[in-house]
């Protein structure tokens, strides 16, 4: 064991709060170290948010040329190249490695290849990628480890060798049939990717619906989006044994209403939620205590139980979105420098990149229903948005939450082209307490999507 070495904060976990927390202490002059086992700039640009919007985009493309004729531009056919879709990928991703290693570099902050372990409190053991360990010590210490893929425990599941996230952003063969577990984020995402790549996609969602947490009519219109792409879906659809192997045929059986089915596949796509990184990482002998479903335990200020000791991101079960992260890195910077921020107060939007888009921000209706909260909604189909008439992307809606007591805009979800723009327009609107009024009468430029807001807020009943 190497001696110990003093540091003003030591990171664990190069993830997407922890990097910045990182660089802005080291710009300021203070020592600091960021203990990485595998990515350089964590999970975000390496095997999650960027490589997945980057193969989107490619399948986006094939969407387009496969359609062209729609447009009046004649093609002969498209037909995906597997090998230079992931190498495009790749070569971004390299690009990024660049990127943050310059960060590191300009900062001063010390990046360390390897994986850390608490041995006590606010230090850390690391073993290190090149061999060797060293053992250092923080001031504070911050955890940032993310979280990784569920593997539910499914007879023959682990047999099957099923793809996560990681290894279905490394295909460089198009899957005849993808059979994906999950209708939440990851598995959306990756169905429309495939589908326009050209495999058959089969979603297997044990829920009442897939994209749980929105609204039911929010829900149906994506399905009906996939359906129309060739998606199947399956709902209600609980799966109960897998054989075979991924990659070579493999089949899944689910329990449905109406009994026991078996769907044949290719390759199998498990993307059924998220496990902290927390276990096997000392953090008993840190005085670092979890939460039931083994997030660190933290206060709205993101301090942990043990004393110097902060948490972000997906292991401290903040919001699963690197949005969230970056805001975690900006509580614990201001709550470290003695300040007073809080997780509590913020407002978190989010987008699901399918094409069309799916953005929300604030309430849902069913989320006011369930919290007692009286509102009053309005909607108003994409094809009711002029610019719409002239792209013919007019599929989706927006739905707006307002306040039945008072005219605050509470939430607001969209399907459509452009729908995490729009979705900003409205957030500002309610971070600076505006009268739906105010954004209803704002003169929006012709031919914009948004300027469908005009109609839909002019469409929210009267109050009583
Ligand atoms: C396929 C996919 C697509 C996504 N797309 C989006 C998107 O479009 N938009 C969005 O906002 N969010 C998206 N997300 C979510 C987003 O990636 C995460 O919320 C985000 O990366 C925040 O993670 P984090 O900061 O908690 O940690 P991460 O970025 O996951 O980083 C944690 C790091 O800690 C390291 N680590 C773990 N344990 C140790 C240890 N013991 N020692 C050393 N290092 C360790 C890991 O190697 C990792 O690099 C997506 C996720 C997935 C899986
Ligand atoms: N665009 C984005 O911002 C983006 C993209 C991808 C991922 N993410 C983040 O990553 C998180 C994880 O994504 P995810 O898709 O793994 O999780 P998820 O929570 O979004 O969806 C998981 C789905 O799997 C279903 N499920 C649970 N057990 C199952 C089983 N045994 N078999 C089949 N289905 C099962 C759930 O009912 C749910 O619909 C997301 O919640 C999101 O926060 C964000």
């Amino acid at each position: 064991m190497s001696e110990h070495e003093e540091y003003d904060v030591v990171i664990l976990g190069s993830g997407q709060g922890g990097k910045q927390l990182a660089w802005h202490l080291g710009r300021q002059g203070k020592k600091v170290a960021v203990v990485e086992r595998r990515w350089v700039g964590g999970s975000c640009p390496a095997v999650a948010c960027l490589p997945s919007k980057n193969e989107l985009w490619s399948a986006r493309i094939a969407h387009v040329v496969r359609n062209a004729s729609q447009y009046g531009t004649k093609t002969s056919g498209a037909a995906t190249d597997m090998v230079k879709v992931r190498r495009r990928k790749q070569d971004m991703i390299e690009r990024e490695i660049e990127l943050h290693l310059a960060a590191y570099k300009a900062s001063g902050a010390e990046l360390i290849m390897g994986s850390g372990r608490f041995a006590g409190p606010k230090l850390l053991e690391v073993v290190l990628n090149d061999g060797g360990t060293r053992l250092l010590s923080g001031n504070d210490v911050v955890i940032n480890v993310g979280s990784h893929a569920a593997i539910p425990d499914i007879p023959g599941l682990e047999a099957a060798r099923a793809l996560t996230h990681i290894e279905a952003l490394e295909l460089d063969y198009l899957p005849s049939h993808l059979i994906i577990l999950g209708g939440g984020y990851i598995g959306v995402e990756l169905a429309q990717a495939y589908r326009r790549f050209g495999s058959r996609v089969t979603i297997i969602e044990p829920g009442p619906h897939i994209v749980g947490r929105e609204d039911l009519d929010v829900a149906n219109e994506m399905s009906a989006i996939l359906a129309d792409e060739g998606i199947d879906i399956v709902i209600g659809a609980q799966p109960t044994a897998v054989r075979g192997l991924s990659g070579d045929a493999v089949s899944v059986t689910v329990r449905t209403a109406d009994g026991m089915h078996t769907i044949d596949g290719s390759d199998l796509l498990v993307a059924v939620g998220r496990i902290a990184n927390t276990a096997d990482i000392g953090l008993d002998k840190a005085g670092v205590k979890l939460d039931k479903r083994g997030f660190i335990q933290v206060n709205e200020r993101l301090e942990t139980t043990a004393d110097g000791v902060w948490a972000i991101g997906e292991a401290a079960g903040s919001p699963q979105f690197t949005h969230v992260s970056v805001d975690d890195f900006r509580i614990v910077r201001d709550n470290m420098a003695g300040g007073n921020r809080r997780t509590d107060e913020r407002l978190v939007p989010y987008v699901m990149f399918t094409d069309p888009p799916l953005a929300r921000i604030g309430l849902s209706e069913a989320e006011a229903e369930r919290k007692g909260i009286p509102v009053r909604v309005a909607n108003l189909p994409m094809s009711r948005v002029l610019r719409t008439m002239a792209t013919d992307e007019n599929k989706g809606f927006m739905k707006v939450v307002v306040s039945a007591s008072d005219d605050r805009v509470l939430g607001f979800t969209m399907i459509g082209s452009e729908a995490g723009e729009v979705m900003a327009v409205v957030q500002t609107a309610i971070l600076a307490g505006l009268p739906y009024q105010k954004l209803r009468d704002a003169v929006i430029a012709h031919l914009t999507i948004a300027e469908g807001l005009g109609p839909l807020l002019g469409m929210v009943p009267e109050r009583n």
